[in-house]
């Protein structure tokens, strides 16, 4: 996790200053381009002036105290912050090179950008068709999106613990099969970004250590953002962490020096309470 990489990374002394946390030059290019993001529920303003660039290929965490603004972050990348009565931004979120605010073609962009949620939801179908069915959206032939499914099954995990229930119902799983599981049908489309909103928080430590090491492993050829309530989580996967307060990004670089030497006393405060 500790690849040599250089960042500017400015910290707001103020409340009113935005902040520009940027990636100077490494391998990974950024994909998720956030600049100046102020968002709001109503009239409460939840982000303020979030600016930060997701480098590709690796896997970001977003972590700070409850209520901070982590998950409208995260759903904001993806436009579902736009379904919430209430909610609007100033700023923009580019993602692949696209505002996702003007999105001309958002079928593709939603088969690019996969989600998992705190929860795994499974849909009220077979295992098999949980995976298959958006491939089958996609008109991908029967025979092909079977192989598919075993693939990303296999992939995850899952094909030898349940190979003899693929026409069952996901709801005869555990949670943490039922996580992989959504995580299989999120791959089946190839997204090149997954957004991870606490993935783990509803799983034992066996499960979760076991989603740990997938992530670990599709940062070779995806995008991850995780948010995750769990400090060691983030110090185990992330390449990166991203500290929020209070709807402001305090501080962003690579794990080990956020978690090692924090810049900011907010930071510092936060880790040393969470971490000790
Ligand atoms: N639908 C909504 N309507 C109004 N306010 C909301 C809504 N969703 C979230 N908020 C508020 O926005 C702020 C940021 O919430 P958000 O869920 O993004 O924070 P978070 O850091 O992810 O929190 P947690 O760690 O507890 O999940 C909080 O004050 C929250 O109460």
């Amino acid at each position: 996790m500790s690849d040599v990489r250089t960042y500017s990374v400015g910290t707001m002394a103020t409340a009113a200053r935005s902040q520009t946390l940027e990636v100077v030059r490494d391998a990974h290019e950024s994909i998720i381009h956030v600049d100046r993001l102020t968002a709001f529920y109503g009239n409460k303003r939840v982000l303020n002036e979030v600016t930060l660039k997701i480098p590709s290929n690796q896997i970001t965490a977003l972590i700070g105290p409850s209520g901070c603004g982590k998950t409208t972050l995260l759903r904001t990348l993806n436009r579902m912050s736009y379904a919430t009565p209430g909610f609007r931004h100033e700023g923009t979120v580019q993602i692949l090179g696209q505002d996702v605010r003007s999105l001309k073609d958002v079928e593709t962009f939603r088969r690019s950008v996969g989600m998992l949620f705190q929860r795994p939801n499974p849909f009220p179908m077979s295992i098999l068709d949980n995976v298959t069915l958006a491939l089958k959206l996609f008109g991908i032939s029967k025979r092909r999106r079977n192989e598919i499914a075993e693939e990303m099954l296999g992939e995850v995990g899952l094909l030898h613990e349940i190979k003899d229930r693929l026409h069952q119902s996901p709801s005869s799983l555990s949670g943490g099969q039922q996580q992989r599981l959504c995580l299989a049908r999120a791959l089946a489309v190839e997204p090149k970004i997954l957004l991870l909103d606490e993935p783990a928080s509803a799983l034992d430590p066996k499960s979760t250590r076991l989603l740990e090491s997938l992530f670990v492993r599709l940062a070779e050829r995806m995008t991850l953002v995780l948010v995750t309530h769990n400090l060691a989580q983030a110090k185990r996967v992330a390449h990166h962490t991203a500290f929020m307060e209070s709807g402001e990004l305090v501080e962003w670089g690579d794990t080990a020096e956020l978690f090692s030497a924090p810049k900011d006393e907010r930071t510092k405060v936060y880790v040393e309470e969470h971490i000790g």
